[in-house]
């Protein structure tokens, strides 16, 4: 299996050169050549088994020889082992035909340990054999970090650096980066937004002195390898629901669109998906984008779902190159116009966009009642991305097929949120419970590449 960039001039890599590159270097984002073909009976396959043995079967095409079957079967095993549902991702029902996929079970209570979880084992079992070591740094709007401090903290060939939005993440999440006090975790409060998070690990991996002197890898979706786990559980819901002999359909929160591009992979590889909805909060480029095609960042908008305040959505950028026909030079010229301001998606594109993707927008009020609905006619209490994709899915759904929300973080991550809509105060689990007195270390940032580099360099001793 060879990994192509989206835009058309870097190396092709292999599985285990595209996960520890990160970005490419034409600044582009790795995507598999050819996209492994899942047959009905394969689907039909995955009916019963574990979580472990279906994301087994789904990932091991894409992993090419860089592991072994036992090799891979153990990292899997190793990765999920943490997990607080012996299913892993559970389905629970909302309403008729309307069903919630619990992706928060996971260490750091967020959808982002089914693919951290399994990087770390990834990062580590490749680090070992080739004897390198890398420096790994993360943008996060509040949940990506705390996942990736979780899987990589303590790991002697990896330093971890996390760049956060200084104020704009949850108490929770803040906690979950700053109290780890492994020496080769640093977290990093940066003035501004997620985008100019996002935006300074990019400038980071083309400055490619500083890549190479520190030997910069990347975990958020950048990284193929995140989005690939993201796969396995489109199938595995889709599955319990029963395809492949019926259609079922995903609404899914999005900002970075990563988690929704997992679904668009599941869907090319044969899944019988209905419809990928895309649902934003007020942060709606992407709603806006695929409504009338222009693609113009207006400034990030503080809001009760702080991990989608993103107007940057860097795995856009992927599924700009399918509806292009995979063609590099037209998503290069796309993304020097968005960094002169935006563009616009061409009628073709968009069609294909369309085609692929619905989409729809929750305001902060709407964020609030759906809370407040949701535990007053299930007893379901959801985090506020969680309810964005749930008052979406609702205006969405089609009578005969099911719907499934993606429910991406635990309520107990943004608790105030959750208990001003619905008057209930979500506790952590008792694993976390001292998550409050705990010591934290955090250093404060300036949203400056050269100062950024400098920190990195002393720390690392590069
Ligand atoms: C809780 C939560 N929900 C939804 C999202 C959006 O996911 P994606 O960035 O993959 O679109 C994020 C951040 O990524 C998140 O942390
Ligand atoms: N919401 C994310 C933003 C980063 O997304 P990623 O999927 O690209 O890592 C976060 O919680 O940090």
């Amino acid at each position: 299996m060879k990994y192509i960039s989206t835009r058309g001039q870097a190396p092709v890599l292999n599985f285990e050169e595209a996960m520890l590159t990160g970005l490419a270097r034409d600044g582009g984002l790795y995507v598999p050549e050819t996209i492994p073909q899942m047959s009905h009976a394969d689907i039909a396959a995955l009916e019963g088994l574990s979580y472990e043995e279906a994301a087994f079967r789904v990932m091991r095409p894409f992993i090419g020889d860089t592991f072994n079957d036992d090799e891979f079967n153990q990292i899997i095993a190793k990765a999920y082992a943490g997990f607080g549902h012996a299913a892993r991702a559970p389905l629970v029902q909302l309403d008729s035909g309307h069903f919630l996929l619990e992706l928060f079970h996971g260490p750091t209570l967020a959808f982002k340990d089914f693919a951290m979880q399994l990087i770390g084992q990834l990062f580590e079992a490749a680090l070992k054999r080739n004897g390198r070591r890398v420096c790994i740094v993360g943008a996060t709007s509040g949940d990506t970090g705390s996942a990736a401090i979780e899987a990589f903290r303590g790991l002697k060939a990896v330093d971890v650096f996390i760049l956060y939005p200084h104020g704009r993440v949850s108490e929770v999440q803040r906690r979950q980066m700053t109290t780890p006090s492994e020496s080769n975790v640093h977290a990093l409060a940066m003035d501004g937004h997620f985008d100019d998070c996002q935006a300074r690990l990019k400038d980071m991996f083309n400055d490619f002195e500083f890549r190479d002197a520190v030997g910069l890898a990347g975990v958020n979706s950048i990284n193929w390898a995140r989005v690939l786990a993201q796969v396995v559980y489109y199938f595995t819901s889709a599955v319990s629901l029963g395809a492949p002999h019926r259609k079922v359909s995903f609404t899914v929160p999005t900002g970075n669109f990563g988690d929704i591009f997992a679904g668009y992979i599941a869907k090319r590889m044969g899944l019988p998906i209905d419809r990928l909805v895309v649902a934003t909060n007020q942060n709606d480029i992407l709603h806006r984008c695929l409504s009338g095609g222009e693609y113009k960042p207006d400034g990030v908008v503080p809001s009760i779902s702080p991990s989608m305040d993103i107007q940057v959505s860097s795995n856009f950028e992927r599924a700009l190159f399918e509806a292009y026909g995979r063609d590099g030079n037209a998503v290069s010229q796309l993304m020097d116009e968005l960094k002169a301001g935006g563009f616009n998606v061409s009628q073709g594109a968009l069609q294909v966009l369309r085609e692929n993707f619905d989409s729809g927008r929750c305001s902060e009020e709407e964020t609030r009642t759906t809370i407040r609905e949701a535990y007053a006619r299930t007893g379901e209490l959801l985090c506020p991305h969680s309810a964005v994709g749930v008052k979406v899915a609702k205006e969405q759904r089609v009578a005969g097929t099911p719907m499934i929300t993606l429910a991406t973080a635990h309520p107990a991550k943004f608790p105030a949120a959750v208990e001003d809509s619905s008057g209930v105060h979500p506790p952590l689990p008792d694993r976390m419970s001292d998550l409050y007195e705990r010591d934290e270390r955090v250093t404060r940032v300036e949203n400056d590449l050269d100062a950024l580099e400098t920190l990195i360099r002393e720390r690392t001793g590069n």
